[in-house]
């Protein structure tokens, strides 16, 4: 659980306010690029307590656009903050801040997807993998559209321990859309309960610390945000690749109101398909009319592990692709009847 540090170890000289800043340089919100701006310090203060007592800490704020939580992040009195901004716009903001923080800042006008994040700070901060997090911590309110994927991708990071986490296991604090928030941190039998729970939680102790209302914004966006703290596990909860938990997860999800052995089956080529699936639930065992949302994290665990046995025995296995399959009969039914082929598949989100 991230423990909520002070804010306010470091005083910032006078400075424009952030709304001031916005006006000086023209920086109106791109819509087209979900740009909404925290402008109340009060709660920019509070979204960076969720990270923990960020004294004399290395910072990457990912996102900064005027700088609202670039400032609160100075405040709690950080060692030294990476600024990494997208929209070329918001660099003179951001410059004229990291004037009033003299050593401490550096901006990089780049790309949050494409950086380079293993050499992102000083090699003297890396910790073994067991040991205490680094004093190394990832904020960021980015727009929805880069932050799903993102997670996703940090969270491969993660059980590869590289990107961020070859410094060990650097702590996230990130702003969500409510219901993706919802769905990373959703117990069994809850209604959010997805592949984005299982994904996270296997990997990370994942705290949904307090929602935003939208109003709070500038632009108000249509949905409330919440922010979300994640610390990554010393041992993940399924000790599998990140790609075959993936495989699994997504497969157990592909028909979610129905019971879990039909998602299952699509493991499986259709030759062999019923005699495998009973197999694998029967030796993961797993109630094959559990609903999806139902399955346990150990369950989810004896499942993958039980798959990984399966594919270490049939080599070809772990490359069977369901919906392959599915599109090249459709292919064919259409090629033969001239028909329209029936749907079958349910909406997978993540
Ligand atoms: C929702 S706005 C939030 C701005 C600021 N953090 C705040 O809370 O007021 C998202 C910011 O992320 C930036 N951004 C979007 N995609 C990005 C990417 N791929 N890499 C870096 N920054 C990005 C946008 O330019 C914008 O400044």
């Amino acid at each position: 659980m991230a423990v909520p540090g002070k804010v306010a170890a470091f005083r910032l000289p006078p400075l424009p306010k952030v709304g001031e800043i916005i006006k000086l340089f023209r920086l109106k919100a791109q819509k087209q690029l979900s740009q909404n701006f925290l402008l109340d310090l009060r709660l920019t203060d509070k979204l960076v307590r969720q990270a923990g007592e960020l004294k004399n800490a290395y910072v990457c704020e990912v996102g900064p656009g005027p700088g609202g939580i670039t400032r609160s992040i100075l405040s709690a009195g950080v060692e030294q903050l990476l600024l990494i901004e997208k929209d070329i716009r918001f660099i003179p903001g951001l410059k004229m801040l990291s004037e009033a923080a003299p050593g401490k800042v550096r901006i990089v006008h780049g790309d949050i997807l494409t950086y380079n994040m293993e050499k992102a700070f000083p090699n003297h901060l890396k910790k073994n993998w067991e040991d205490e997090p680094p004093d190394i911590h990832i904020i960021g309110n980015l727009p929805f559209s880069v932050s799903t994927p993102l997670i996703i991708r940090w969270l491969e990071n993660v059980s590869k321990k590289d990107g961020p986490f070859i410094y060990g296991r650097t702590q996230m604090t990130l702003t969500f859309q409510k219901e993706v928030a919802e769905r990373l941190t959703a117990n069994p039998g809850g209604k959010q309960r997805s592949r984005l729970s299982i994904m996270s939680q296997h990997l990370c102790s994942v705290e949904n610390c307090f929602i935003i209302p939208g109003q709070a914004f500038v632009p108000q966006p249509e949905v409330d945000v919440a922010v979300v703290h994640f610390t990554p596990l010393v041992q993940p909860k399924i000790q599998q690749p990140f790609k075959l938990v993936e495989k699994v997860v997504r497969s157990v999800f592909q028909f979610r109101r129905k019971y879990c052995f039909r998602g299952i089956e699509t493991l499986f080529p259709e030759s062999g398909r019923l005699k495998r699936t009973e197999q694998l639930m029967m030796t993961a065992n797993v109630d094959p009319t559990l609903r999806p949302s139902q399955l346990s994290m150990s369950q989810f665990r004896n499942l993958c592990n039980t798959y990984r046995k399966m594919c270490d025995e049939d080599p070809g296995l772990f490359v069977y692709n369901y919906r392959e399959e599915l599109r090249l009969k459709k292919r064919a039914h259409l090629l033969i009847s001239n028909s329209q082929p029936e749907e079958t598949e349910e909406e997978n989100q993540f």
